[in-house]
């Protein structure tokens, strides 16, 4: 591509759908949707992403309630917030940020949230739903949900094309594959130990990055004309900034963006869905109650 590749704006994507939320939550007549967050500890990322869900709440008219906890909180405490919230009425969705302090055992938190208030879709019986053929979970992760949300809003035909995942977390890599499974993609799960990584990856229509390293994916890793979706946020020292760093992808931008037809940006690009889906899935929580209400 001479002209380089067309910028994916997640960040004008996340803001579209954010008004479509907020008139969903001015449309609703009895119920207010509420985000129950909960931090435990004091990780500046994880701080500055629970507050930024905080105020997207504000900005879309819904109610947020936060817990904050000490790194030094046992288990048995975090069970209790989750549990508290889990009966506070005004709560339609919960998020537990993560990561957690280390003594803590995630899976039993993520499992301790009701899977009615599990916006993030990370508990085991959402995520073994997404996993199936035939069943319909709940809620489904929010930056795999942001990525083929800003696939679909590009204009991106899914279905039918050969997709490279890299990564196989939990939070990003596992469940976009099977969302992009059921989306009728064929997708291909690659990680730090396939073999000939550049070359499985440049077998690919679409590319997800995920794998947390930055700027790993070169330009001879891609096919010409292919759509990146870069998930990666790592920061890199940058002596021309005043914090002393900037952030970057898992893609290499400036080599990527001459070969490939769409790109996302590190800013800017899946960050900002994440938490838009999160605020999706909340009101959708809520309205599924107020539904039940008028039953
Ligand atoms: N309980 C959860 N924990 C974590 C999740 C999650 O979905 N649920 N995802 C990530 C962090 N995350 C949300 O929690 C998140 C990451 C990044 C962004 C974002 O908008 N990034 C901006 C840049 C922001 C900056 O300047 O630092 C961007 O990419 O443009 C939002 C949410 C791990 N934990």
């Amino acid at each position: 591509m001479s002209g380089g590749a067309k910028l994916i704006d997640g960040k004008a994507i996340a803001a579209e759908i954010r008004t479509e939320i907020k008139h969903d939550v001015e449309s609703m007549k009895r119920i207010v949707p509420g985000l129950a967050t909960v931090l435990v500890g004091e990780r500046t990322d994880s701080s500055t992403y629970v507050r930024m869900k905080i105020k997207a709440c504000k900005e879309c008219s819904m109610n947020s309630i936060h817990r904050s906890l000490p790194d030094t909180a046992s288990e048995e405490e975090v069970l209790q917030a989750v549990e508290e919230l889990n009966r506070d009425e005004s709560v339609h969705g919960i998020l537990v940020q993560l990561p957690l302090p280390s003594h803590i055992n995630e899976e039993r938190i993520l499992s301790s949230v009701s899977i009615e208030k599990d916006v993030d879709g990370f508990h085991v019986v959402n995520i073994g739903k997404l996993a199936m053929k035939g069943r319909t979970p709940l809620f489904v992760p929010c930056t795999p949900r942001g990525c083929v949300e800003l696939l679909k809003r590009s204009g991106v035909q899914i279905a039918g094309k050969e997709v490279v995942v890299i990564g196989r977390s939990n939070i990003v890599g596992l469940p976009v594959s099977m969302l992009l499974i059921h989306e009728n993609a064929t997708v291909t799960i690659a990680h730090s130990r396939t073999a000939d990584l550049p070359g499985v990856v440049r077998r690919a229509d679409i590319v997800i990055a995920a794998v947390g390293r930055s700027e790993m994916v070169k330009g001879d890793w891609v096919k010409p004309g292919c759509i990146i979706i870069d998930v990666g946020i790592n920061s890199k020292p940058d002596s021309s900034k005043k914090s002393g760093y900037r952030l970057v992808g898992d893609v290499d931008f400036e080599e990527c963006r001459k070969i490939a037809s769409m790109i996302t940006p590190v800013p800017g690009g899946v960050g900002p869905m994440t938490i838009a889906m999160l605020l999706r899935n909340c009101v959708d929580a809520a309205m599924r109650k107020e539904r039940e209400v008028n039953e």
